[in-house]
């Protein structure tokens, strides 16, 4: 079954002031997918990340041609609102990071600033968004508690409940287990599977395991271009490039 296009990738080229660190990539990802992210350490995957949801602005010195198209708007047209967008296509990083607050605020801040007073809508957004991320059960009786006394693990939920607070479509997640025990990483992994049911997912990841596990296609970064972009298992199994094969038969990276 071939789902929706969630994000279109047209010709994408981005630049570090001089460096180019995206060679006009091409792709589409469907909805409710689990799209991977791999290739070694500086080929551009977390850059590439960065550019679904106009994190790359807050670097000086980019310059971005091409087009991203999220619901057939070019996110990167002049009359796009930067904050609608990171709305709509949250982000979970690498660390933790979850805010000095309390387990409750935590979640409840994306919804706050958006403009939600209203405490009985806010307790049943702090509920459902713990819920969707696999923590409510282990947190519901202190909620007031700071996050920052949670596990990591814990932490990296409580940070993707805050991603599902504002209702995204598009949740993008950059290494979200590297710095996770093997316990916390499978919970996590565990918690992908589901949220791929309503969400899309793009993950980087320098687990190639991991992506193969998790993801329904694996996209190939090298030095900045896109070398393949395939269905998972195949491109794990039987991929169509020397490259990939390479990478993945552990020959560099
Ligand atoms: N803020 C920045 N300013 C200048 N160059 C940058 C910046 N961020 C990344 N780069 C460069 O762009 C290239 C791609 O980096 P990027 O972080 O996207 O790679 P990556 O594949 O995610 O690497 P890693 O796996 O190590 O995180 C690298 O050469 C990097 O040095």
């Amino acid at each position: 079954m071939v789902n929706p296009i969630a994000i279109s990738v047209k010709k994408l080229d981005l630049y570090y002031g001089e460096k180019q660190a995206l060679k006009n990539i091409d792709m589409n990802i469907e909805e409710r997918t689990v799209t991977a992210l791999i290739g070694p350490s500086g080929c551009g995957k977390s850059t590439f990340l960065r550019t679904i949801n106009r994190m790359n602005d807050l670097i000086p010195n980019v310059r971005i041609e091409g087009e991203i198209l999220i619901n057939e708007t070019d996110i990167y047209s002049d009359d796009v609102d930067v904050e609608m967008l990171r709305k709509r296509v949250g982000m979970v990083f690498q660390s933790p990071n979850p805010f000095p607050k309390s387990i409750y605020d935590n979640v409840a801040y994306g919804p706050r600033i958006h403009g939600l007073s209203n405490k009985k809508k806010l307790d049943e957004i702090v509920e459902r968004s713990l819920r969707g991320a696999a923590l409510w059960d282990e947190v519901k009786d202190r909620l007031k508690d700071r996050a920052t006394g949670l596990s990591g693990g814990q932490q990296q939920r409580l940070c993707i409940a805050r991603a599902l607070a504002v209702e995204p479509d598009i949740l993008l997640m950059d290494e979200p287990t590297s710095a996770l025990d093997p316990i916390s990483t499978l919970k996590i992994e565990e918690l992908v599977q589901e949220l791929k049911k309503n969400y899309t997912i793009v993950i980087v990841t320098h687990n190639m395991q991991q992506a193969a596990r998790i993801s329904d296609k694996t996209a190939f970064f090298l030095n900045g271009d896109l070398i393949e972009y395939n269905d998972t298992d195949k491109l794990f199994s039987n991929p169509d490039h020397q490259q990939t094969e390479d990478y993945i038969t552990g020959r560099f990276g």
